[in-house]
């Protein structure tokens, strides 16, 4: 009966325990795969399918790709939804005795690829777990095994979920057998739809499980240490996580070093549609980085920097103390040419230290690696000299835990040749000096060398062949060469060993015996090169935490010269923080816009405070800048919760607790939801989560339904927020009728757009002017479009109408209006109108007086 053969055994044997994985089994110089497998990556990866004697009747279906370009291969499979089990020799083949030792040495899915191919370099690459509690709450962690990131948080709902996993973007979601398809059905009608999903065994979820592998990883009695303790819906989360990676990254894990707790007292809340309205990491229209608040800041230097700078954008400070930390360094880094210019010229020779930790755990590191190690710990000791001269306390506490490496610099430039090849076995790594025996081989080799140039020369003299020369290939070894035309002086003891077109090539017992010799040396430097760097790369691994250290605050401090450089260029000032409920910005900018638009920029100034001016009521023609205007407020108070300067001639900006933003239209066909229902579940979102210390931004609410219901939902909402909330608001609207809001409640300000009408022109002037306005000039914007005369024309013909009626309403007796009403909860109700229809003003709530008023005008419609 047939059999097996024992590689093929062995290869099965594997395959049994990663059934899920496309298994890619080391064999020489390539990676094969058998049977499906190699049907599936035949088709996916465009290559030839062919087959293997197994040593059964059938061939096994193999493919195959080359050891050294696996990357991309892993990265097509990934890209289309395989895992992948990466299967390695464990053995020196030359060293083994019968089969070689083989073994999976990592299980690649899209949340643990560690490839720079498959990375971007200005990402972060994570995989979230979620771990589901009680009441509906959550705990979640995420690790970005390409830098070592590893965090726990805890949430109190569903929407707070939501709002981590938009801001983390992870490639890759991890949860429990008993939960995955309860999680498949909540995120299969959002963006997370096409995310992989990973169902983990329910086991590792449990409280102890968990806590065991993650005190098992960082050999710790007690996780109180991480300050994690009390937190055991984030720690089932956390070790869950773990415990997955210990089983797929095997032995890689070196590199994830601490365990983060995110404190969310300590971050700003933004959800999902503020990050989305005021294009805080791409831009709303085409989903590009470029246009976004990131693109303009990111002055880093440094991948590392890009990827905190992200973080930093996406996480404003709560408190005042650090925020000021912050400020204060931008401001001292800003302040100083010679300080500002030296950190970008230091830093711009600072390699990705995050990712090449990630390889040195991953034992990927290859000798180019260390040299980019080394340069950048090089430029260690100019940074430790610039933040020396500093005195802002943020930049002195990074001066002082700055670890110049010296140590770990030695090694390196001691050791790894300045033009070593990335192969880490082919020798010409170890610098000479470095290791007594390599230098020995060396010389060993070089003397070879210097003997077969006599060899050379003495053969020449004794056969009298001048052209004869000594080479070597890769195949025959070492040769004596001799062109056709000469052949009859070649001596019998040449032996013949290669026939080429022109020439003979020939070996001598003598030049036999000094291949033996050479090679032999050659051979061996290059064993004990690759050993010495093993033993180097071991060093490097019991280092990761002080290098990691040195990359943290390296990134830290790209990001803070980021800032000050682009308060610089953009002449930013410096915003005042106080917890005083006052916003007071003098000619602020917005920040994109006037740094891609060609015209000059209008500045504007808004005050907002706890009591008198608690809401901005906008109004103003189409295209006026009511939109900018209130996200480059969004903005400017955003960036100086990050610690930024901010594009304003000065500011003083309370400490907001949220971020609110209702703006534009927006349908989300994925899940069914009208333009409207978005709308409405936004804005319920913001009147339902509001404080008196968050700022919202509310753009044009009730546009997406009726007109009567529109006015009716504004009107409702702006009356909410004054008296209910106290938020600090900026209200922009069509709804002209709701400039009345000024006269009835303390604390709504009108305020308009100024445009200036000439002829039948009209000119924006972008300027935010004190009072409302009651017209919109929307035909005049549609001309200037460019909509056919013949739609302009008809369109002023039934403008007028609607105007004419519009007189025959207002004709009533308006000073009534003017009058501040003593109750304020039925204040919206238009008096006059309720007189009119004879209804008793208190039985109404304000959106069934609108109505009222509304139906009023049809009827007066009618009558005309
Ligand atoms: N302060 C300003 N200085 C110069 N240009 C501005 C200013 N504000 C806005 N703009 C420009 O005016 C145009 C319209 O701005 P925006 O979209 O904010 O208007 P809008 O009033 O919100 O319009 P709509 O009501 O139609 O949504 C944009 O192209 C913008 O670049």
């Amino acid at each position: 009966m047939a059999e097996l053969t024992p590689m093929m055994k062995q290869y099965l044997d594997l395959k049994q325990e990663y059934p899920d994985c496309i298994l890619m089994f080391r064999l020489g110089d390539f990676y094969e795969m058998f049977f499906e497998d190699a049907e599936t990556a035949a088709r996916v990866l465009e290559i030839a399918l062919t087959g293997r004697n197994c040593g059964l009747k059938e061939r096994a279906p193999m493919c195959g790709v080359p050891y050294h370009a696996v990357d991309s291969y892993i990265s097509k499979l990934i890209a289309n939804g395989y895992k992948v089990a990466i299967c390695d020799q464990l053995e020196d083949p030359r060293a083994a005795q019968g089969i070689v030792k083989r073994g999976v040495t990592r299980v690649v899915t899209p949340g643990t690829v560690v490839e720079n191919s498959i990375l971007n370099e200005s990402e972060n690459n994570y995989i979230l777990c979620v771990h589901y509690g009680e009441q509906g709450r959550y705990g979640i962690s995420y690790c970005d095994v390409s830098t070592g990131e590893f965090v726990l948080e805890e949430l109190e709902d569903d929407t707070a979920l939501f709002n981590e996993m938009t801001r983390l973007n992870p490639q890759e979601l991890l949860i429990a057998d008993s939960h995955a398809k309860e999680f498949l059905i909540m995120t299969g009608k959002t963006r997370f739809k096409n995310t992989f999903v990973n169902p983990y065994f329910d086991w590792a979820f449990e409280a102890k499980a968990a806590e065991k592998a993650l005190r098992g990883h960082f050999k710790v009695s007690s996780l109180k240490g991480f300050g994690c303790a009390e937190m055991v819906l984030g720690v089932c989360a956390a070790g869950a996580l773990m415990q997955y990676l210990i089983d797929t990254q095997k032995n890689a894990l070196l590199h994830i070093t601490t365990l983060r707790t995110l404190n969310e007292r300590a971050y700003m809340i933004l959800d999902p549609n503020t990050r989305r309205n005021l294009e805080l990491t791409q831009t709303l229209m085409e989903n590009s980085k470029r246009g976004s608040l990131l693109w303009l800041l990111d002055k880093t230097q440094t991948a590392m920097g890009a990827r905190l700078l992200k973080k930093i954008v996406l996480q404003p400070l709560k408190h005042l103390d650090a925020i000021n930390e912050r400020l204060d360094a931008v401001g001292e880094i800003r302040e100083s040419i010679y300080l500002r210019e030296s950190l970008a010229d230091s830093l711009k020779h600072v390699y990705d230290l995050e990712r090449i930790i990630s390889r040195i755990s991953y034992g990927s590191i290859d000798a180019k690696d260390c040299l980019s190690l080394k340069r950048s710990i090089g430029i260690l000791p100019e940074l430790h000299k610039l933040l020396g001269e500093t005195k802002s306390v943020l930049l002195s506490r990074l001066y002082s835990g700055l670890d110049s490496l010296q140590d770990i610099y030695e090694l390196l430039d001691s050791s790894i040749s300045e033009d070593a090849p990335a192969g880490i076995m082919d020798g010409n790594i170890i610098k000479p000096g470095y290791d007594k025996e390599i230098d020995r081989l060396i010389s060993a080799s070089k003397n070879g060398k210097a003997w077969l140039a006599e060899l050379e020369a003495r053969e020449k003299e004794e056969t009298g062949i001048k052209n004869l020369k000594i080479g070597y290939n890769k195949v025959f070894g070492y040769y004596i060469e001799v062109t056709k035309s000469n052949l009859s002086q070649v001596p019998y003891r040449y032996l013949r060993k290669q026939t080429l077109v022109n020439c003979e090539r020939y070996i001598t017992e003598e030049l036999k015996e000094m291949e033996d010799t050479i090679l032999g040396a050659e051979e061996r430097r290059k064993a004990i090169e690759y050993e010495a760097f093993l033993k180097i790369r071991d060093m490097l691994g019991e280092n990761v935490g002080r290098i990691q250290s040195c990359a943290a605050r390296v990134a830290f401090l790209d990001v803070l010269q980021s800032f000050a450089c682009v308060a610089y260029e953009n002449a930013y000032v410096r915003p005042e923080m106080a917890d005083d409920g006052l916003l007071d910005i003098r000619n602020g900018r917005h920040p994109v816009v006037e740094s891609i638009r060609r015209q000059e920029f209008v500045p504007n100034d808004a005050l907002l405070n706890d009591d008198t001016q608690n809401m901005l009521l906008i109004t103003g023609p189409n295209m006026a800048g009511k939109s900018t205007y209130m996200r480059q407020v969004g903005l400017i108070v955003l960036m100086a919760h990050i610690g930024c300067f901010v594009p304003a001639s000065s500011a003083h900006i309370c400490l907001v607790d949220r971020i609110f933003t209702r703006v534009g239209a927006s349908d989300d066909l994925a899940s069914g939801q009208s333009t409207f229902m978005v709308e409405m579940n936004e804005l319920a979102n913001i009147l339902n989560n509001a404080t008196p210390k968050s700022l919202l931004i509310l753009d044009e609410i009730g546009r997406g339904t009726s007109t009567t219901d529109g006015l009716s939902i504004a009107w409702a909402s702006v009356e909410y927020i004054i008296n209910n909330i106290r938020a600090k608001t900026l209200f922009a609207t069509h709804y002209h009728e709701l400039v009345e809001l000024e006269n009835m409640f303390d604390g709504i300000c009108n305020y308009s757009v100024a445009v200036k009408e000439v002829g039948h022109d009209i000119i924006f002037l972008h300027k935010i002017v004190k009072g409302g306005t009651d017209r919109s000039f929307g035909i005049d914007v549609a001309k200037l479009a460019g909509l056919p005369e013949e739609v302009i024309s008809q369109a002023r013909i039934f403008l007028d109408r609607l105007q004419e009626y519009e007189i025959s309403l207002n004709g009533l007796p308006r000073e009534r209006k003017e009058e501040k009403p003593e109750n304020p909860s039925t204040s919206a109700l238009p008096a006059y109108i309720a007189e009119l229809k004879n209804v008793n003003i208190d039985t109404l709530t304000p959106i069934e007086a609108l109505n009222l008023v509304y139906s009023l005008k049809k009827e007066l419609n009618h009558e005309a």
